[in-house]
């Protein structure tokens, strides 16, 4: 096989997450990769994500490169990608998920318990925002975006920026932001994390902390190179655990933007999932669990709709508007 090409976003995570996962294809052997960065409009617009069409805007470039041929696989960060399939694409590898917890990284190296009364707290993603208030109804949170680095900026300054001057609305200004572990462990910025946030506090979004790599639906025959390799990066429970979070994603029709949190695990021969739907000021919520011995794909995906079919009926739609747009 010629040189199989990677796609990716061209953010510094999304380059440090592909080349990790790029070495553990090569190593698998047989073919040579080349990482090849796809600019999309996630990157390219700016304003707040949640007017912006949702999760969509980072995949949907990626996806459409790897269907016209310009590359061969796509790596996605799996809670950016869109629950419903794409016609001549496979989900062909979902590799073991990383730390799948949110992050509080605050100044001073505080937890969310210490953060001073009526703290700003940086984060874009009504999930955290209403988790964040129904821990501590005083913070003042702020909506912010961009890279990793850019967030951790908010808190800190931005790098070279030896006084750590105060910028509003640009650096320095906030007391705390919250990103995924996963993120910034794979950008090696862990240092900045002053709390991992339990599931009991914060439950992340569905997917978070897992990759999916896609390619064509031709190349995952197991005859060929690719198809092996993507197929030796699978990972089954992760599979199970983020079919689970994506179907109940599905059934409760939520974008990127909903106020909804899921998990789910296996611990022995049991898939757990559990999941919360919150009001946007974090006042009001509804969380469930619950599990089953099925561990296929199939029983995954029952299990999420299932769990999602208990949260309507207890009213998760009156708790906020699920469509995502975050208003
Ligand atoms: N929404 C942006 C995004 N997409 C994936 C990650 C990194 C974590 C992951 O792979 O789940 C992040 C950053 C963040 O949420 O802090």
């Amino acid at each position: 096989m010629a040189t199989v090409k990677i796609g990716t976003r061209g953010s510094k995570l999304a380059l440090s997450q592909t080349g990790q996962i790029t070495e553990q294809l090569k190593a698998v052997g047989g073919f040579e990769a080349e990482i090849v960065p796809v600019r999309t409009d996630g990157d390219v617009l700016t304003g707040p994500l949640s007017q912006m069409g949702g999760t969509g805007v980072f995949a949907a470039a990626l996806r459409a490169a790897v269907l016209d041929g310009g590359v061969d696989v796509a790596v996605h960060s799996l809670k950016d990608l869109p629950t419903a399939a794409m016609p001549g694409l496979a989900l062909a590898a979902i590799p073991v998920r990383a730390d799948s917890r949110d992050a509080l990284c605050s100044r001073g190296g505080v937890s969310l318990a210490e953060l001073p009364a009526g703290a700003s707290v940086g984060t874009g993603s009504p999930r955290r925002a209403a988790q964040l208030l129904a821990a501590r109804p005083d913070l003042n949170i702020v909506d912010i975006r961009g890279n990793v680095d850019t967030r951790l900026g908010r808190v800190h300054g931005l790098p070279g920026n030896a006084t750590a001057e105060v910028v509003p609305g640009k650096t320095g200004d906030l007391d705390a932001v919250v990103l995924a572990a996963a993120g910034l462990s794979r950008i090696g910025r862990l240092d900045a994390v002053t709390e991992y946030l339990e599931p009991d506090v914060m439950l992340p979004a569905p997917g978070q902390g897992a990759l999916a790599l896609e390619c064509r639906t031709a190349d995952t025959d197991l005859t060929g190179v690719l198809g092996q390799a993507l197929a030796a990066v699978d990972d089954h429970d992760t599979r199970l655990a983020v079919t689970a979070e994506r179907a109940l994603l599905a059934r409760l029709e939520a974008g990127c933007s909903a106020p909804v949190g899921a998990l789910a695990w296996r611990k022995g021969s049991m898939l757990y999932l559990e999941s919360v739907v919150c009001s946007l000021d974090g006042t009001r919520s509804l969380r469930l669990k619950k599990a089953t011995d099925g561990l296929t794909t199939v029983g995954a995906t029952l299990l999420g709709i299932d769990l999602a079919e208990e949260l309507l009926a207890g009213g998760a739609a009156d708790l906020a508007d699920l469509s995502g747009s975050g208003k």
